[in-house]
Formats: structure tokens, C-alpha cells, sequence
């Protein structure tokens, strides 16, 4: 770099310092502006749409790239740098430039990357923000996982034992809280190359940042986090027997202090994260079952979530999101639950009380880290102030609540009485955003600030009448006390009236029609009062800091009662969205039973006028209604029953009312589905390939207290292919641990219906239609026994395929079901030719595809006609035996 020792000392400067932070951007303080150079200019040019500029250096031949956004303006544009998965280091002048000899001194003093933001600007207020470390420290297939909201300052901490070659156990983890930024040991770039190509097809956009080995060390986890929680053993936070786990956690809380050079007192616990405790839900059955984005344009519209999301506080919208992305396997904790949902949908008044007052209440939550991080602004405080007085009236409503979960929400919140008279005393009513520009401290709260503020109040007046004074002695009436940024205070005296002005005036300014001029006394009252203002402005942002930390002090309060807060309008949001889409209480218990009567689909049938939704009932027991085959025509509505049944459970299973007249629901403890394969080449498989791997992970990891879907497995690849598959797979679930495991499986292989012949816990079920002229009618109606008939063709007309089209295929049809073809008589040239009769024949290499039955060898020797056989066909009838009866031997 020759260009570097050319440069000018502030060039320097700016390069040691970028040096450092090779990986941001750096934001470089000079004077109202951050400025960024080089490479940084470019990139941020284009992100922000700003214009790059050039200065020149020493050499003028080298100019230098450069662009910059004013200080004051400065958050929205890293909003956007940092939503474009940017890192931004925020270098400041450290001294002030009028007493700095030589080049000011600068310094990092944040680096904000996607996962540590803590701005509203950037942040989604109704979802988490987290930042993930992932350690392997034992490079064992335990995986430590920690997340982390630093905006929020919760801390979870888990372990996922993962032995599978592709890492998918602890990418189902992984991709449930979808964070923004992952931490990795940089020691296993390599090793770990695959899962993050894995992660980043899966949560596009996400951030990786490289931390050295030695931050993964669990020994020095242990330390780092007794340290940081101020405690000698981690088993008061039921966390004491993880050890990777522990290693994450210290990962980011090493990462974030070093960032946010700030304390970060606020993560002032470790939550546990005992996987095993929810029900699991693995990430492409999240995507299928469309439970908080839908899968085509990624909307929260149209998911779960936007049907069930009443809350009324960003605090409880977060909670919600995480309690379906978690829902509980403890009949207990469940019940506890749904008796809350129960108590205020039942207590109308109730909730519609603490829902308006819920509405009063910001996100207090955010607004406790950011004074714990010391970057809240007196509007924060002045939102603060205005949601504790609401406070006091959640807990007298709180009062009336009946029932433990309520005992328990009431155990945690405080009022904050004294937070508020406390806000309300200090807090100036119009504090503004800056806190360098005074207004932030109300007139009262301290003694010396008040006698600053009354001589400049009083100046105010002085100024007046001193005007008024001057005016008289000379006579002049039009004279004005004025003040500029250059001069200060002067006195104006227009063109005219120059001859009138005292000896005494000394001039200072001349303007086209007057002159300015200053006097000793007014001098001495501008000390007075600019002193005042400079020490006011001075006083005010000390005082605010000081009641920042007072505030942070209080912390744990705060937060106890914003998750309090969380918990009612959950609670309450549930309760609500039961009431206004007549959902039902689920009854829950350990049986092995799923019994849903008049079950609905709760997104779907939002999208429809009320009670055009058509109800349907399902059975799942191991009375021989374990496996459903559900048949029936395309369109017909048979991946809906499955998608609702999935639903239904998992609702109940999160504690909430479930849209269905009743269901009763054996606690599920894994839920899989085999659905769609819209991401199959995000993940870079074929489409089939995914649909395998899904479906061994099925075979390999469910059990009888499990919930499969089953939609059309088998589709991508041949017929006979796809059907001996979906053949093996159904067959394979009904006899799974000698129990079975509850499986919903919507087929169009009608051959799949005489499974139920020989498979007791098999049954079949079809969705009814209605033929109609040449069409169908869709009744949407679950009913018992299976149908062969798909009415594709039909269904193919209605979507507007051409009709000399579906009248060639209508025709081909034709001549495969009356069999009207054998190797010579293609129906695909069947058109004009009549194709010769033959039998259907099996292609030769392609095996019969299932095993014949006693009764079917049977049968075919009862129709033998002995007598009228010709010795040929005797031959054949002999080999058709013989080869019924090997095949029967090697299955
Ligand atoms: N119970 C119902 N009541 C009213 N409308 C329904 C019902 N079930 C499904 N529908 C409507 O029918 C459409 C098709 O349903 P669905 O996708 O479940 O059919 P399908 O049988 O799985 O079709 P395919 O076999 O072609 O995949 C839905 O988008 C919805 O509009």
C-alpha cells in the first residue's frame, strides 16, 4: 500500500482503526457526519443509496472513495446496513476537537451486527431477535445451542445430541428461532461447512461470525458466566450438567459485552432449554404446517400465527410466537394452561379490561435493555412512564383471576409505584430524542437545574427590558436585542437611525440596512445567561444518565413485570381469538387416543364466509384406527383433514382452544409431516430425494405416541415405484413397535385401500364428491371406506385445461381402465386405431407388485377348469402357480 504513507495523519488514523474491525463497516465520527472510506464507502453507497464521493489524499492521483450520512440521521441508515446483514463498527471522537492537540482521538464504541441490534428501527417488535452460538467443544455429536435476544435479555441454553452425518437434529433447533446472527468456532469452518450451507438455505440472509476456539473452551464458559451472573455454581439455573451448552451461552455473552462495550446486566439468567420437554415439530414440518410464515412468500399473513396472534403488546405477540414454536409435551403445565385460557374466556369483562389496558402499555420489555445498555432516549422513558400507570389496575384484575397460573403471574408483578412517581417527577413531558439538547428534566426534580433554568428564564425577561431601556436612552424605537451563533448578543440599529446611536456602542456587524453593535453591560448579561444554558444542557444529560442507572438498578423488577405482562396477553389472546372463531376447550390426557368432532381448519376457513368450512371428524386410536388411507378426488380436501389434525393438536398441545366442536388429545410427543417440497432446491436435492430423506426420518424417529402426515408419498418417481413405497411406508407405520403410530395418509393409489384387508390397524376413509352432470361437486366430507376414483380429469377441466385436451385424456383413460392395451397396443397411439384387445400385462422386469393371499392361489385353482385345459395352458396355469407360490416364499 504506497498510497497509505502518502496519506494525511487523519487517513492514518482511520486505517489503524479499521485495521481492527477488518469485517464492519466502519462509521468514522468527523465533526455532524460518520464518514466511510474505501471499500466501506462503495458498499455502503449502494446499500443506502447515497452518493460516493472522493477525497483526495496527499496525491492527488489517488483519490480516495468516500460517502457519509449526518450523526443526527444516523440510525436509519444503519438500520439498513445491518438489514442487509452488514456489521457497522461506530467509531467516535473521544476528545473534544477544540482541546485535542493534533489529530482528535477516536474510538470503537459499538459494533452492531444483525444479531445484537437493539433499535426499533431495525427490529420486528412482534418476533425475537436472537444471536446463536453453536459449540461442539468435545467435537462430539452434542451440539451446544444458546439464543439470545439482546434486546429482550433472554438467555436460552440447550443441548441436542445429534448423530446424524448431516446434522439435522440440530438444524431443526437451529432453524425453530430462526437467528439472525450464528456464532461458530472458527476451528471448525471446515467441519462444519456443510450444515452451514444447510442453515443458510434455510434462513437466508442469516450472519456468520467466526469466534477463536478458546471462546469455546467449557472451562472458561464456567468462569465467564459466574462471573457474569455473579454466582458459583450454574445449577440454580437447572443448567449446572450442560457443557456445551454452557459453552454457547458464554460464547455470546463474551461476544455481545465485547461489542456493545456496555454492561449487559440485563441477560441476568440462563433459561434451559430442555428440547425434550416440547413437542417436536422439525423444520420442514413447521414450513408445511405454515405455523408462522407461509410457504409461498415467507407472509406472517395466512400462517397460524396471524389467526391466533390477539395480543395486545409486543411483549406478548413474541411470547405467543414462542409458544407455538414450542408447544408442551407436560400434561400438567398444559392443563395449568388451558385452565387460564378457560377462566378469561369464560370472564369477558375481565379480559376485555386487561386487554385495554394492555393496549396502554409499550414494550417494556425492549425498553429495559435499552437502559441497561444505555441507549434510551427520554422518549423511552416517557413510554415507560406511560405504561406503568397501568400497572396498578392489571393487578387488581390480576386479584379477580382464579387459578394457579394467575398465582403465579401475580407472585411475579410489581406495580412499580415508585418507578413511576419516580418517571413522573423527572421526566420532562416533551422530552425530546436528543440528549444533548436539553428539556429532558421537569422543572422540580433538582434544586440546582431549577436555578439555572430560572436565570434563563429570568434572562428572558432582562432581555426585555433591557431592549426597552436602550430604546428610550437613544431614542431609537426600532431598536432590537438580537443574538447569532458569531456574535452572541448584539443590539440592531437600522440604517436610518445611525446617527442616533451613543458613543458607548461598540459595532461589530454591518448589513445592508443596519449595524449590530454590542455594550459592556449587555456583554456581561450574555455570560450570565449562555452560562446558564451550557450548564443547563450539561446538568440535564448528567441527570438523565444518573436516572438511567437508577433505573437499571431496578432492572429485575422491570423485567419480571414485563414478562408478566407477556403471560396475561397471551393468555388473554388466546382466550379471545376462541371467543371470536367459537373454538372449544380440547381435553387433554396420555391416552393413545386423537378424537376430533367437527375439527376445522383454522386458516382456511378465516379465507371463507362463516359456515362454508366444512366440519370433519377424525379417530385415531389403537382400536384399529391407527392408520387413516384417506382417498379421495384432487381438490377434494384431503390435505386439509391432514394439515387440521396436525393443527389441532399442536394448538391444544400450546394451551389453546382448538376450532372443533370436541377433541380429546392423547399428548403427541413428535409431529411429522410429509406434506409439499417447495424448498426441495433451496436445499440443493431433487425433489424426491427430499421426499425420501423426510420420509426415512420418519420411519426412523417415530413412535407411538407420535403424529404422521402422510401426503401422497411416493409421487416423484415412477408409479410402481411410488406405489411399492407408499405401500411399504403404510404397512411399515401400522406395525411400528407393535403399537403403530398414528398416521393420517392421503393417497391417490387406490391400491393402497386393500392394505385395510390385511392390516388390522388400517383404515380407510375417503372425502366425498358429488358427480353432477360431467362435473363434481366438492362436499369437503370425511367418510368412511375408501374410493378409486380421482376424477383428475375432471378436476383438470375445472382449472381451465383446454377441452380437446382433457377429451384426449378422457379417452386414454378410457383405454387403460378397460385394459385395452398390452405391449403392442400403446394407448398413446391408440387415437384413430382401435387398439388391440390383450391382456393387461406386467412390464417384465417390474415384479408383481404384492404379495398374492392364500385365498387368491385359492381362488385361482377353484376357477381352473381341469378338463377343459390344453396341455399348453395346463403348463402355464402350472408356472403361474409356481410363480405365486415363490414369490410368497421370498417375501
Ligand atoms: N372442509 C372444507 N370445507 C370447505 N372447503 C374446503 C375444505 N377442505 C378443502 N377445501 C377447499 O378445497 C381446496 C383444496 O383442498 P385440498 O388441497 O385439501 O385438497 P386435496 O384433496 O388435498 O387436493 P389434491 O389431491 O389435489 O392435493 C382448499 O384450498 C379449500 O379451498
Amino acid at each position: 500500500m504506497t498510497t497509505v504513507v502518502k496519506m494525511t495523519p487523519m487517513l492514518q488514523q482511520y486505517l489503524e482503526i479499521k485495521g481492527q474491525f477488518e469485517d464492519a463497516i466502519l462509521f468514522y465520527r468527523m465533526g455532524d457526519f460518520y464518514e466511510m472510506f474505501f471499500d466501506d464507502a462503495i458498499t455502503a453507497a449502494k446499500v443506502l443509496g447515497i452518493t460516493l464521493t472522493s477525497r483526495s489524499s496527499k496525491d492527488d492521483e489517488n483519490r480516495i472513495p468516500m460517502c457519509g450520512v449526518p450523526f443526527h440521521s444516523a440510525s436509519g441508515y444503519l438500520a439498513k446496513l445491518i438489514a442487509a446483514g452488514h456489521r457497522v463498527a461506530i467509531c467516535e471522537q473521544t476528545e473534544d476537537p477544540a482541546a485535542a492537540k493534533g489529530i482528535v482521538k477516536r474510538e470503537v464504541v459499538r459494533v452492531l451486527s444483525p444479531g445484537v441490534v437493539t433499535d426499533s428501527q431495525v427490529l420486528d417488535d412482534r418476533s425475537n431477535n436472537y444471536i446463536c452460538a453453536l459449540a461442539r467443544p468435545a467435537k462430539a455429536p452434542v451440539y451446544g445451542l444458546s439464543f439470545v435476544d439482546v434486546s429482550t435479555g433472554q438467555c436460552l441454553v440447550g443441548e441436542v445430541e445429534d448423530p446424524s452425518s448431516d446434522g439435522s437434529l440440530v438444524l431443526d433447533q437451529l432453524t425453530r428461532l430462526a437467528p439472525a446472527e450464528i456464532l461458530l468456532d472458527e476451528a471448525e469452518t471446515e467441519t462444519l461447512a456443510d450444515l452451514k450451507r444447510a442453515i443458510t438455505a434455510m434462513l437466508p440472509g442469516v450472519c456468520f461470525t467466526e469466534r477463536h476456539s478458546r471462546c469455546f473452551s467449557p472451562h472458561a464458559a464456567t468462569e465467564l458466566l459466574h462471573e457474569h451472573f455473579n454466582v458459583v455454581t450454574l445449577d440454580g439455573f437447572g443448567c449446572g450438567a450442560l457443557t456445551s451448552g454452557i459453552a454457547a451461552a458464554a460464547v455470546i455473552i463474551e461476544y455481545v459485552g465485547e461489542t456493545q462495550k456496555a454492561a449487559i446486566n440485563h441477560i441476568e439468567k440462563l433459561t434451559p432449554l430442555d428440547l425434550s420437554s416440547y413437542l417436536q415439530i422439525d423444520d420442514a414440518s413447521r414450513r408445511n404446517l405454515e405455523l408462522t410464515q407461509t410457504i409461498i412468500g415467507g407472509k406472517r399473513e395466512g400462517s397460524l400465527l396471524s389467526v391466533l396472534d390477539q395480543t395486545c403488546t409486543p411483549m406478548g405477540a413474541r411470547l405467543l410466537k414462542h409458544n407455538l414454536l414450542f408447544p408442551l409435551q407436560e400434561l400438567e403445565s398444559i392443563i395449568s394452561r388451558l385452565n387460564a385460557v378457560d377462566f378469561l374466556y369464560q370472564h369477558r369483562d375481565i379480559r376485555e379490561q386487561l386487554r385495554a389496558l394492555l393496549s396502554r402499555i409499550y414494550d417494556i420489555e425492549r425498553l429495559n435493555s435499552r437502559i441497561m445498555l444505555g441507549t434510551c432516549n427520554g422518549r423511552d422513558l416517557l413510554a415507560l412512564r406511560d405504561s406503568v400507570v397501568s400497572l396498578p389496575d392489571c393487578v387488581a384484575l390480576l386479584n379477580r383471576c382464579a387459578g394457579e397460573k394467575f398465582t403465579a403471574i401475580a407472585a411475579a408483578f410489581d406495580p412499580l409505584v415508585d418507578i413511576r412517581a419516580l418517571l413522573e417527577s423527572a421526566i420532562h413531558p416533551e422530552a425530546p430524542v436528543s440528549l444533548r439538547e436539553g428539556n429532558l428534566i421537569r422543572e422540580g426534580f433538582n434544586a440546582e437545574l431549577d436555578e439555572l433554568i430560572r436565570i434563563q428564564r429570568d434572562g428572558r425577561q432582562l432581555i426585555l427590558s433591557l431592549e426597552a431601556k436602550e430604546r428610550e436612552q437613544s431614542g431609537v424605537p426600532k431598536l432590537k436585542i438580537g443574538f447569532n451563533k458569531v456574535f452572541g448578543y448584539y443590539i440592531e440599529v437600522s440604517r436610518v437611525n445611525l446617527d442616533k446611536v451613543p458613543d458607548h456602542y461598540i459595532r461589530k456587524q454591518t448589513l445592508v440596512n443596519a449595524e449590530r453593535f454590542i455594550t459592556p453591560e449587555l456583554k456581561e448579561f450574555e455570560g450570565k445567561v449562555l452560562g446558564a444554558e451550557e450548564r443547563r444542557l450539561e446538568l440535564e444529560y448528567h441527570l438523565f444518565c444518573a436516572l438511567r442507572s437508577d433505573l437499571a438498578a431496578m432492572s429485575e423488577r422491570i423485567l419480571a413485570t414485563a414478562r408478566a405482562l407477556a403471560e396475561i396477553d397471551f393468555l388473554c389472546s388466546l382466550a379471545e381469538t376462541a371467543r371470536n372463531h367459537a373454538y372449544h376447550r380440547p381435553l387433554i390426557d396420555e391416552s393413545d387416543v386423537i378424537h376430533i368432532r367437527e375439527g376445522r381448519h383454522p386458516v382456511i376457513e378465516r379465507g371463507m364466509p362463516t359456515g362454508r368450512f366444512v366440519p370433519n371428524d377424525i379417530l385415531l386410536d389403537q382400536e384399529g384406527q391407527e392408520v387413516l388411507i384417506i382417498t379421495g378426488p384432487n381438490m377434494a380436501g384431503k390435505s386439509t383433514i391432514l394439515r387440521q389434525t396436525a393443527l389441532i393438536v399442536l394448538m391444544a398441545q400450546m394451551g389453546s382452544f382448538v376450532p372443533a366442536d370436541y377433541a380429546r388429545i392423547g399428548i403427541v410427543d413428535r409431529i411429522f409431516t410429509r406434506v409439499g417440497a417447495m424448498d426441495d432446491l433451496r436445499r440443493g436435492q431433487s425433489t424426491f430425494m427430499v421426499e425420501m430423506s423426510e420420509t426415512a426420518n420418519i420411519l426412523n424417529n417415530a413412535t407411538s405416541r407420535s403424529l404422521v402426515i402422510l401426503d401422497e408419498i411416493g409421487r416423484g418417481t415412477s408409479t410402481y415405484d411410488g406405489l411399492s413405497i407408499a405401500w411399504a411406508v403404510a404397512e411399515e407405520l401400522a406395525g411400528k413397535d407393535d403399537k403403530g403410530v398414528k398416521t393420517l395418509f392421503a393417497t391417490h393409489y387406490h391400491e393402497l385401500i386393500d392394505l385395510a384387508l390385511t392390516q388390522e390397524r388400517v383404515k380407510n376413509y375417503s372425502v366425498a364428491v358429488r358427480e353432477w352432470n360431467d362435473s363434481i361437486i366438492f362436499l369437503h366430507k370425511l367418510i368412511e371406506g375408501g374410493t378409486n376414483k380421482s376424477y383428475g380429469i375432471q378436476v383438470a377441466g375445472l382449472a381451465g385445461v383446454p377441452a380437446h385436451v382433457i377429451q384426449r385424456a378422457e379417452e386414454i383413460l378410457k383405454n387403460i381402465e378397460q385394459s385395452e392395451f398390452d405391449r403392442e397396443g400403446d394407448p398413446y397411439i391408440a387415437r384413430t386405431s382401435k387398439p388391440k384387445r390383450g391382456r393387461r400385462k406386467t412390464h417384465p422386469n417390474q415384479l408383481p407388485l404384492f404379495q398374492p393371499s392364500p385365498d387368491q392361489v385359492r381362488e385361482f385353482i377353484q376357477r381352473l377348469s381341469v378338463d377343459d385345459l390344453t396341455p399348453r395352458q395346463a403348463m402355464e396355469a402350472l408356472y403361474t402357480l409356481k410363480g405365486l407360490c415363490s414369490l410368497k416364499e421370498s417375501n
